[in-house]
């Protein structure tokens, strides 16, 4: 049994405390069926730190964040934070542990769960066993690159900028996760970007290409624009194996594939640095939705996300494998009896909130050997 590694869980904002709670109700079913017992510490980031410290996030949550074995992290934002000076707006904190973590590969997986086909907007034909794996991009790019902000110019008019920035070691490291990745899976990979208009995606292009060629010429690698890709992803997914792109297409091509598996409350995430010398890597594990502020305070999130997060929270940093299989076995059987938050609710199904999906998720994790 896994004992004494360190689990920080940052729940955040809005509905981030919510769907937290109900991974930390598995958290506590893994020590009490003996399966690993973490040492757990709890931090404020986002709005939540604004309140008490006047910061999206503090140095002493950034150490503890470095000295975790692994972070759990829910969402960050909020109205009522918009109108905070630009850099200390509550999605500076994920930003920043990213940044601050060196957590470059943002792994965002796709499954359809068979329950929840009819959930998809598209044939169930086209959506069954659908699996994709989108490796963003999480340090560089448009989010980070200079100069950026808003200036005036001597005639009064303003100017806001951000700058796509991708350097060859940067685009290396991730292609390579990305690669790796597709040779254990099905051995296609899809490099998305903007080679036609943008430099970054060009040098992207021809880095990910050079490094197919030299290091994994037995993984099929393709090149598509990032407009295309949108495209194709909601008329033909089944194309797709794994997909890397750069942090701002990542983003949006994540949200996107969501929809296929029937909700953004359902897709987990798990962002990754290098390994040091002994094997050892920061990694952050979140949902990819945010804070969902029109239904925070209501009971009605899905926790799914989180609750698989954690799953692969399990997997990455742990190798707890089984474990890992079990709640997301749990998660499987829970769809497959019918219950539905009201975001993968079908017709004729019942609409329960956060609180009865975790109750349900536990139930079948004891039936599974609690
Ligand atoms: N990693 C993070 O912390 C992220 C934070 N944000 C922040 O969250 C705030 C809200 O952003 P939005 O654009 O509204 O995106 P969002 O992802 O919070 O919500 C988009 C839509 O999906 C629904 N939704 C999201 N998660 C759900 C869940 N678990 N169960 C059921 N429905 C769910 C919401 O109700 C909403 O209708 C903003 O401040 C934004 O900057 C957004 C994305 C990621
Ligand atoms: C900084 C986040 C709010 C960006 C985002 O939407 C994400 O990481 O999914
Ligand atoms: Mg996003």
């Amino acid at each position: 049994m896994i004992a004494n590694r360190k689990l920080l869980l940052l729940p955040g904002d809005g509905i981030g405390p919510e769907v937290m709670a109900e991974a930390r109700r598995v958290i506590d079913w893994l020590a009490r069926s003996g399966r690993a017992r973490f040492e757990l510490a709890e931090d404020l980031v986002g709005g939540a730190s604004i309140e008490a410290t006047g910061k999206p996030i503090t140095e002493p949550v950034i150490e503890r964040a470095l000295e975790a074995d692994a972070v759990l992290f829910g969402a960050v934002g909020g109205p009522q934070w918009d109108s905070q000076p630009f850099d200390n707006r509550p999605e500076i904190a994920i930003l920043e542990l990213r940044k601050r973590l060196g957590l470059f590969a943002n792994l965002r997986p796709a499954p359809v769960f068979d329950a929840l086909i009819d959930a998809s907007p598209l044939k169930p034909e086209i959506v069954r066993g659908l699996d994709i794996m989108i490796v963003r991009e999480s340090t560089g790019g448009i989010y980070f690159g200079e100069p950026r902000g808003i200036e005036t110019l001597p005639d009064g008019t303003k100017r806001g900028i951000n700058t796509e920035v991708y350097t060859t070691p940067e685009i290396e490291r991730v292609a390579r996760v990305a690669f790796e990745l597709a040779r254990k899976r099905q051995g296609r990979l899809t490099s998305v970007e903007k080679a036609n208009v943008m430099e970054s995606g060009l040098l992207w292009r021809q880095t990910v290409t050079a490094l197919g060629a030299a290091e994994y010429p037995d993984v099929q690698l393709s090149h598509m624009y990032a407009d295309n890709c949108a495209m194709q992803l909601a008329k033909n997914p089944r194309q797709f194996d794994v997909i890397v792109t750069g942090n701002l297409f990542g983003d949006l091509l994540s949200d996107l594939a969501s929809m296929l598996t029937g909700s953004l409350g359902m897709l987990p995430s798990a962002t990754l640095g290098a390994p040091d010398a002994a094997g050892r890597r920061h990694a952050l594990y979140e949902p990819i939705h945010g804070s969902a502020p029109d239904i925070a305070g209501k009971g009605l999130a899905n926790p799914l996300a989180q609750i698989l997060s954690l799953a692969m929270l399990l997997r990455y940093s742990f190798d707890m494998q089984e474990d890992a299989a079990a709640i997301e076995a749990a998660v499987s059987n829970v769809l497959a009896s019918g219950m539905r938050t009201a975001d993968i609710e079908q017709k004729g199904t019942a609409r329960i909130g956060t609180r009865t999906m975790g109750d349900a998720v536990l139930r079948e994790l004891d039936k599974l050997g609690g």
